[in-house]
């Protein structure tokens, strides 16, 4: 008997299924970018003890991707070719066009849920962003080695969290708009506060004003820019002097682009590089100072920055820092994470457990195989730190709980 148009495709989904060692796929479609955590298990892991009275029932690597929004046929391309999209949980009971589920978040996982059942034949299950955002960062937090460090005069030093003292903090996360949450513990968190003012001003101002072609040549720019040419700073006010009764410095920002008004100059007379570090610095300025303002009201003393617009960035983080440290007068600390733009992913990811999967479900997912060398409280010092490559994955592995 002729097969029908359904069995034909499930019969290659499982077909292909039993070859891939991919599995849990998970995305988050924001503003900007497409982020992708999937899991690929090691051949031949199964029971062991790893020492910990845990057993270690799986192993493998959780890797990591990402893609601009705008570039969304790209992913689904790259989702295509490593077959990652098989990777997401089978529905028996469902009809064959409609049997592999796959958990995404963001905006793009409501407005781009038709294209990607289209392209890929999956369904894709939406989760709550500010979920999956704080689901991402708790396991960063408590699974991951060396994921939490403070940046600040140009060293990096991490921070040793105690999971057990970690709660509250806020988590401040820079993706195109501002989201800023305080976490009290597994799913326990507030919105508090939020500002549209974020990533996507720094990329879409920066490319209107200096005619880049990328973030990332943006990003190199800012490094190489002067930032006092176009701001207005104390001393340019009060004639080289600071304004100490009220505890400014003269090199403080007066005014972000304020020298562009007295200068009469056009645009083009300022170096782009010049303009792109005034911007970056405005901005991170700006999110520094209404984060701390948010831990301020909710006595935080612990915020957390994340999301891409960050990329590791050095200028950006000390700028963050600096800004923190010097409202607060020290009382606040800025602290980032290596995994910043994949809360919401991982997140995504975190949320197959709902879904009773053989490999999640009962059992914890960890780091394994810590990177050795550098603790916590050890300082590295790196005037560019940047940011995880787009093949960076951690060795992971699963224990019962
Ligand atoms: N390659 C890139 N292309 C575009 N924006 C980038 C890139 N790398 C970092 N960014 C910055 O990251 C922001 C998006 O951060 P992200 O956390 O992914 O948020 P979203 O979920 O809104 O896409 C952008 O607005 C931009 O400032
Ligand atoms: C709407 C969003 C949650 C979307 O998340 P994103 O794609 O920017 O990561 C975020 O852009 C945001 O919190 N914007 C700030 C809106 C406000 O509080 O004014």
């Amino acid at each position: 008997m002729e097969k029908t148009e359904g069995e034909i495709i499930r019969a290659k989904l499982e077909a292909d299924q039993s070859q891939s060692q991919i599995s849990h796929l998970a995305l988050d479609i924001g503003g900007s970018l497409i982020k992708l955590v999937y899991f690929s298990k090691n051949n031949g892991c199964s029971d062991d003890d790893d020492g910990n009275n845990k057993h270690l029932v799986l192993q493998g690597r959780l890797h990591f991707a990402k893609f601009e929004t705008c570039k969304i046929n790209d992913c689904i391309e790259f989702i295509r070719s490593k077959k990652l999209h098989l990777g997401g949980v089978r529905l028996h009971d469902a009809p064959a066009s409609d049997k592999i589920l796959v958990k995404a978040t963001g905006g793009g996982a409501y407005k781009f849920a038709d294209l990607v059942k289209e392209k890929l034949g999956i369904i894709v299950e939406k989760e709550d962003e500010m979920d999956c955002l704080v689901a991402g960062a708790n396991f960063l937090l408590k699974a991951v080695h060396q994921e939490a460090f403070t940046y600040m005069d140009g060293q990096k030093e991490f921070v040793h969290v105690d999971i057990n003292d970690l709660y509250p903090y806020l988590l401040v996360n820079i993706g195109s708009g501002v989201s800023m949450i305080k976490v009290d513990g597994d799913g326990k968190f507030e919105r508090i506060s939020g500002t549209s003012v974020g990533g996507g001003t720094f990329w879409g101002l920066g490319r209107l004003l200096t005619k880049c072609k990328s973030f990332d040549e943006l990003l190199e720019l800012s490094h190489q820019g002067n930032n006092r040419v176009i701001d207005m700073l104390v001393g340019d006010i009060y004639g080289g002097v600071d304004y100490s009764k009220i505890g400014l410095l003269s090199t403080a920002i007066a005014s972000s682009f304020g020298k562009a008004i007295s200068d009469n100059k056009e645009l083009e007379d300022y170096k782009t590089e010049d303009v792109a570090r005034s911007l970056l610095r405005l901005i991170s300025n700006n999110i520094g100072q209404i984060a701390y303002l948010n831990a301020l009201q909710f006595g935080l003393k612990r915020i957390f920055f994340a999301g891409f617009f960050i990329r590791g960035h050095a200028y950006t983080m000390d700028t963050i820092s600096v800004g923190v440290h010097f409202w607060s007068k020290g009382e606040a600390k800025a602290m980032f994470l290596r995994h910043e733009g994949f809360l919401g992913s991982l997140g995504a990811f975190m949320s197959y457990d709902k879904h009773s999967l053989d490999d999640l479900s009962t059992h914890q997912l960890v780091q394994r195989f810590p990177v050795s060398g550098t603790n916590a409280g050890e300082k590295i010092c790196c005037p560019l730190v940047g940011d995880l490559d787009d093949n960076d994955s951690i060795e992971c592995g699963v224990y019962a709980a």
